[in-house]
């Protein structure tokens, strides 16, 4: 008899992060499964918890009940339990944010429960009061239910499948509500007796309207009393005033994609070096053989169509597949593609849904209703229970390290999970990531390479123009000769083109002329970014805004003004330079609306704009047959972000934005503007040589000490005394230098590049090692020395076992 439940309460300390047990009441046994969340008593509050574990006893006495199970069936399976352990252990998080990572957001959130009667047949079975309330409405809030029908009966009507239980998030913001005309009596004879009673007899149009509600019995919106009757507002809304119907409004399924048709696409026929990449991955499928493939494949050498024929074979095994993409490519393009081959079989899952969209999309896979999850990073949680592939596009993106608890990288989750689903991993990409290459070349990943373009087409030519020359022959514009010239050409021809501002780590910002002051964050040590619309200054970290100063706090000059080439500026400057080009621009501002991302992209799609211009986030994925010209506006400010890795970025910016041109038949040129021409980034991006890029970073990756020859740890160490954080900083490094291998170098403590951030000062300790058995044990220490302090004092350590951001 499984009597006690082992729970993680969701109270995310160290004391807590273990399992406390409780008693299951008698009523909900055979209800309650492993996986589940519930609410349990804790100290003297009610809080949530996942079940982890039956126990037939305990050690504890005085154990607690449990309150109430929170689902129906299990939110988090075995595999994910499993996969929580994994995240805790290789991250040092504590366990209960590893489940709550795995969960859509709208589970975690504040939420109502609501019952839908999924069996509309066996609706005379149900208890009188439940069955009223089943009759007004699609849905009935828990609560309400279960003033009609006790709890355990509702749980195992909703195990039967009588029921099925929804979570509502709470919060007003993007529910999708529908009106609806209801019947204002509880049946079609109380209905008709009703109308008999009015005063005055209906109107034909009415009568009609009238007729239709006899038939079909039930709430009905405008939209399907109007498939069978034209015009049939204004009676509708007569009715209501005559009392036979009332207005009420529900919520919608939501389906982003719902109005969407995807025309269908078949297989293409695999070119050579399509058939000779997949073969491999195809031959691990049919074996259910683990392992990781890395694809490298230039820019327009078909990879996607790989992915989707490998997909294939798994469906047609039964099995699923997920497909992570970076946030910022999951544009309708890439979705698209993914549609058009698999249907209604696909779900999407990113940042751009609302919760309950997101809460949908999960269902769907909980549900087994679809068999490939295509999303952002958290979507490598899909709760499958059948894998047979996991895709990683664009692998080196750093968009797949999580930088919030729990710090995990989804391509560490994709190899875990496929050692458990036997089942291979493919990362995608033309310009992989360091790491990911030198596994491969080790042999710990089996490397694939598609080293042409698609039919025999040319990579693009590319030009560097060096920006200083330009100064010197005395062109002040931000567009050098070269490229100026080709702008021009393209438009006559009616050819597109893609300009980039990289504008990595950097944004426009306020300077005073005279005195040099820049306006900075009065919380943050960073300067405020300036946007033009509203003319405000903004903190990307902690959110503080201002209006822009018209003179300088310093110095009272009115010589005040704000700074660096931003999008804006560039397309003032074309409005003035070339005022017949058609400009769509894509940067933070003109993409926070919901929808405005993919809007914009459909447009340059369908040649309503000459030119494309836009931040990084145009780098990647585009796939239009018309860009002949790709400009590069600053190839430079990528490079001096201190961070080892910024000279990979910079060339895999470089190489990516470059591969957006001459994609299809027209051929594609590329030029590049810069002000350090020699920088090794840009040459090897110039002949697109990813080998020797590689070559010579690693060269300089070994003399540096860095991954991927060494592993690093960072620690933060942040509080709002400077001197405290110091003495901290200084504590965990010299106990770090008693308890480490001597081979293992840590550096700092030292100021962090950005020194405080809310307020609270920034120092770190840098751990690089090749090998050091003790560094779990050692970290664990330092949490638990410090634990105190964090909580009485405000004083936060975070680890990062696999920093991506140095900053
Ligand atoms: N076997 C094939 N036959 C004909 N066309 C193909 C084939 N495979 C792919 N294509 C087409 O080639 C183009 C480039 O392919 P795709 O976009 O997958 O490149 P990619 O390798 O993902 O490039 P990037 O890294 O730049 O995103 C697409 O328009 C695609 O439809
Ligand atoms: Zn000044
Ligand atoms: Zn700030």
């Amino acid at each position: 008899m499984r009597r006690i439940a082992s729970v993680i309460v969701d109270v995310p300390t160290l004391q807590t992060n273990r399992p406390f047990d409780y008693i299951i009441p008698v009523d909900l046994i055979e209800h309650i499964e492993v996986g589940m969340r519930v609410v349990v008593p804790f100290g003297n509050r009610h809080i949530q918890g996942f079940i982890v574990d039956f126990k037939e006893q305990s050690d504890v006495k005085n154990l607690k009940e449990i309150i109430e199970p929170m689902d129906v069936t299990p939110v988090l399976n075995k595999e994910l339990l499993h996969l929580g352990d994994f995240l805790s252990e290789k991250t040092l998080c504590f366990k209960i944010a590893a489940y709550q990572v795995m969960l859509p957001p709208a589970l975690k959130a504040k939420y109502d429960k609501y019952l839908t009667l999924v069996q509309q047949e066996k609706s005379n079975e149900l208890p009188d009061g439940l069955k009223k309330l089943f009759f007004y409405q699609n849905r009935v809030n828990w609560k309400d239910a279960e003033k009609f029908a006790p709890t355990s009966y509702l749980y195992r009507k909703a195990r039967e499948g009588l029921f099925e239980v929804i979570y509502e998030v709470k919060s007003q913001g993007n529910k999708k509500k529908v009106l609806y005309y209801v019947p204002t009596t509880e049946n079609v004879t109380e209905f008709q007796t009703k109308k008999d009673q009015l005063p005055k007899p209906l109107s034909p149009k009415q009568e009609e309207i009238y007729q239709f509600f006899v038939n079909e019995f039930k709430p009905h919106t405008v939209k399907q009393v109007e498939e069978q009757i034209s015009n049939a507002r204004a009676p509708l809304n007569a009715l209501v005033d005559r009392g036979l119907l009332k207005k009420e409004e529900y919520e919608q399924y939501r389906d982003p994609y719902v109005n969407r048709e995807f025309e269908r696409t078949q297989p293409l026929p695999l070119t050579d070096d399509q058939q000779k990449a997949i073969s491999p991955i195809l031959q691990a499928i049919e074996e259910n053989q683990d392992g990781v493939f890395l694809l490298n494949g230039v820019t327009g050498s078909g990879k996607t169509e790989v992915y989707l024929q490998s997909i294939q074979e798994v469906l047609n095994k039964g099995k699923e597949a997920i497909v992570l993409v970076p946030e910022i490519s999951l544009t309708p393009q890439m979705v698209n593609r993914f549609k058009s081959r698999f249907g209604d079989l696909v779900a999407v899952l990113h940042s751009g849904l609302s919760l309950g969209e997101k809460y949908d999309e999960w269902r769907k896979i909980q549900r087994k209703e679809v068999k490939v999850v295509v999303g952002a990073r958290s979507a490598i949680f899909a709760p499958f229970e059948n894998l047979g592939i996991i895709i990683i596009d664009e692998e080196h993106e750093n968009s797949y390290k999580q930088e919030d608890v729990p710090r995990y990288h989804a391509r560490d989750v994709a190899i875990e999970r496929s050692k458990i689903h036997n089942c291979p991993v493919v990362l995608g990409s033309a310009t992989p990531s360091l790491e990911s290459f030198a596994r491969a070349q080790k042999g710990v990943y089996h490397l694939l390479t598609m080293d042409k373009r698609m039919n025999q087409v040319n990579l693009p030519t590319v030009e560097i123009v060096d920006m200083r020359e330009e100064l010197k022959s005395g062109n002040r514009s931000m567009f050098s000769e070269q490229l100026f010239e080709k702008m021009q050409d393209r438009i006559a021809k009616k050819e597109q083109i893609v300009l980039m501002l990289n504008r990595r780590g950097y944004s426009a910002f306020v300077m005073c002329r005279d005195c040099g002051l820049v306006v900075k964050c009065p919380n943050c040590d960073i300067s405020l970014t300036y946007h033009k619309v509203t003319d405000q200054l903004k903190c990307h970290y902690c959110g503080f805004e201002t209006i822009t100063p018209k003179v300088c706090p310093e110095c009272n000059s009115n010589h005040i003004r704000y700074f660096g080439t931003g999008t804006q500026k560039v397309e003032e400057e074309l409005g003035k330079v070339l005022p017949e080009a058609r400009v769509i621009r894509m940067d933070v501002d003109t993409t926070s609306r919901k929808g405005s991302h993919e809007k914009l992209l459909a447009a340059f799609g369908e040649g309503k704009a000459d030119i494309l211009l836009g931040t990084q986030m145009i780098a990647k994925g585009l796939d239009f047959p018309n860009i002949t010209l790709v400009g590069v506006l600053s190839a430079d400010s990528s490079l001096h972000i201190p961070d080892f890795r910024s000279s990979e970025k910079t060339f895999q910016l470089l190489t990516q934005v470059s591969g957006r041109a001459g994609r299809h038949k027209l051929p594609g040129e590329v030029v590049i503007q810069t002000y350090t021409p020699e920088h090794y980034s840009v040459q090897f991006a110039k002949n697109h040589d990813y080998l020797q890029f590689y070559q010579y970073e690693m060269m300089m990756r070994k003399r540096g000490q860095y991954p991927p020859f060494y592993y690093l740890t960072l620690i933060h160490i942040n509080h709002e005394n400077v001197q405290y954080v110091y003495s901290v900083a200084e504590k965990i490094a010299s106990f770090l230098r008693s308890q480490l291998s001597p081979t293992t170098h840590i550096l700092g403590p030292a100021a962090s590049p950005i020194v405080k951030i809310k307020n609270k000062y920034r120092y770190q300790v840098l751990i690089k090692y090749k090998q050091d058995p003790n560094l779990p044990t050692a970290l664990k220490k330092i949490i638990h020395h410090f634990h105190r302090d964090q909580i009485k004092h405000g004083l936060t350590i975070s680890v990062d076992m696999d920093p991506y951001s140095l900053m």
